[in-house]
């Protein structure tokens, strides 16, 4: 079985031809200087067609192509049906194929905008409405603790899904939130992280918002548990914990197992996938921060991004065009990575959120009809906000071996205009020289004349930038709820067309099992030397080595 691969296409064929004859000549000092219109060809403008109005610029003319190639990028996206899949998506049809469910994160911030038939879709307006309620409450201080006192500090607790899209959003709409509600993510397994929240906390004054998709997270089962046991210290009475906890899961049944009943309960749907999740239930840290209206913002912002992937020609189609990108980089130039460099602090979890979005989804070597892959699938997502990355990695992505495409990204306007814009002015002066610098470099002979006659070949030679490096620049007014909405969904969807052409399941991650499995075996052998059995010589000798030495 081979059918399914994307190299059998007759584009990637084409596209690999021509990397392997001409790519000498995708050389960017010489496509800008025999273009002066590159710019204005190699940029698209995003305009969201309804709800809150938001710009985005992507500008591509820093990229190793070549409008041809560009072509053939998109003929590959075409070969692949790309605009087949996507409809099939946003009809509900069971496109996450190893599970059999439907993808429908897009019903989650859809307004009754398409008409989607699938089984809970009609009940999203309702656990919005719920969820609308329940922020309001708190935040207003309607909602009281178990003496009586308003909730000034919220725990999520949750993990991979249910932790990085509300890390990542309530950092990024800080300046919307409520200053005086304190949030705090527990994630890690490890007692140090729920230990040293809970010293932040006030019992009387602390809602606990358990987040799980399937609520049998070991992670995330063990810390509510420790939250509840913590808590029960202080309040005594098992009827307090109504007040204090509630859960975001598709699970009711083992929602109401743990004590949490049905009215605390903020319900989801198996359409929805973990790394999709931030517009469902699990938002409700979201709401609860910025309120519900900004939140409602955001799942706008998407929604209208979600408009410009279905019905723009891939030509003109943001996710369509970044994906397209991604591939050449990733397939034909053997790219391993992708770097999300945010000039905006508010992004600093831009990165790590998209790490699960990209790495879970298209990190996958078999096809949806199970063969191997003979090409790369999902790159490594990584990235810091700028500056910081410049004074530690960028020296790698200038002179280093590695070829990096880089994704940029900047605000045109900054929440915090301080010192007269002096610091944002400083902030966007890098973010244009750094994709500058990257395609353009520094030939031998610039720095010849730069250091004079008597500079050693050493140093001169240590100075050069081949340049040729690319990246993309994306431009936006001010990161307000609906911007954050429509970049996510940008690259929600560039993930999809990726896992279109490269055959393969974006929405099951199989490969989270086995760890986790071996891990629940190995638990149960930790107490006695004796009982570690059927492990690796390695594995053995390391559980061995923690069992003479612990302390506890
Ligand atoms: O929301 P939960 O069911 O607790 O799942 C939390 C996370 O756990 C798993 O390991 C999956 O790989 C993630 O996709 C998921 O987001």
């Amino acid at each position: 079985m081979t059918g399914s691969l994307a190299s059998n296409y007759a584009s990637w064929k084409q596209l690999q031809e021509i990397y392997d004859k001409d790519r000498a000549k995708i050389v960017l000092r010489d496509l800008f200087a025999a273009d002066p219109q590159r710019f204005s060809k190699l940029s698209a403008t995003y305009n969201s067609q309804s709800g809150p109005g938001v710009q985005i610029l992507l500008d591509y003319s820093k990229h190793l192509v070549t409008e041809p190639i560009l072509q053939k990028l998109f003929n590959l996206l075409r070969e692949a049906k790309v605009e087949d899949a996507r409809d099939k998506m946003f009809s509900g049809e069971h496109i996450n194929t190893s599970e059999d469910r439907a993808v429908l994160h897009v019903a989650l911030r859809n307004f009754n905008d398409f008409s989607i038939k699938e089984e809970g879709v009609d009940e999203v307006s309702k656990v919005l409405q719920h969820m609308k309620e329940f922020s309001e409450s708190v935040r207003s201080g309607q909602w009281k603790g178990y003496t009586g006192k308003t909730i000034n500090t919220i725990v999520n607790i949750g993990i991979g899904g249910s932790d990085l899209g509300p890390v990542m959003v309530t950092e990024a709409l800080k300046p919307f939130s409520k200053r005086d509600l304190n949030a705090h993510f527990v994630s890690n397994i490890d007692g140090t992280h729920i230990a040293e929240t809970l010293r932040l906390c006030d019992p009387e004054r602390t809602l606990f918002i358990v987040a799980s998709k399937t609520f049998t997270t070991q992670e995330t089962i063990t810390n509510a548990e420790s939250a509840r046991d913590w808590f029960l210290g202080f309040a005594k009475d098992k009827a307090h914990v109504a007040k204090h906890f509630v859960a975001l899961s598709t699970n009711t049944s083992a929602v109401t197992a743990f004590g949490i009943s049905e009215a605390n309960m903020f319900q989801f749907w198996d359409w929805v996938g973990g790394r999709y999740s931030l517009w469902s239930a699990i938002g409700l840290s979201i709401a609860l921060v910025i309120g519900f209206d900004n939140f409602e913002k955001l799942l706008r912002g998407a929604h209208a991004m979600d408009q410009h992937f279905k019905t723009t020609p891939l030509e003109k189609n943001l996710p369509a065009i970044m994906a397209a990108l991604g591939i050449w980089y990733n397939d034909f130039y053997g790219a391993q990575t992708l770097a999300l460099l945010p000039y905006d602090q508010y992004l600093h979890k831009f990165a790590d959120y998209f790490q699960q979005g990209d790495m879970e989804s298209n990190g996958k070597f078999i096809t949806k009809n199970g063969d191997r892959v003979n090409y790369q699938t999902g790159p490594i997502i990584w990235g810091a906000s700028g500056t910081n990355g410049q004074h530690s990695f960028y020296q790698l992505i200038h002179q280093g071996t590695k070829i990096i495409p880089a994704d940029f990204m900047a605000p045109a306007t900054s929440h915090n205009p301080i010192a007269n814009s002096k610091h944002h002015r400083i902030l966007l002066s890098n973010f244009f020289a750094q994709p500058e610098a990257l395609a353009f470099g520094k030939t031998e002979e610039e720095v010849r004349k730069e250091l004079g006659q008597n500079a050693s070949e050493a140093l001169v030679k240590s100075k050069v930038f081949e340049g040729n490096r690319p990246s993309s620049s994306l431009m936006f007014d001010k990161l307000d709820p609906a911007t954050l909405g429509a970049l996510i969904a940008l690259y929600e969807h560039k993930i999809f067309v990726q896992g279109v052409v490269w055959g393969i399941n974006s929405f099951d991650q199989m490969g989270v099992e086995l760890g986790k499995v071996l891990a629940k075996q190995i638990l149960a052998q930790l107490d006695k030397s004796d009982d570690v059995k059927g492990h690796d010589s390695s594995t053995t000798g390391l559980i061995h080595w923690y069992q003479a030495h612990r302390k506890e």
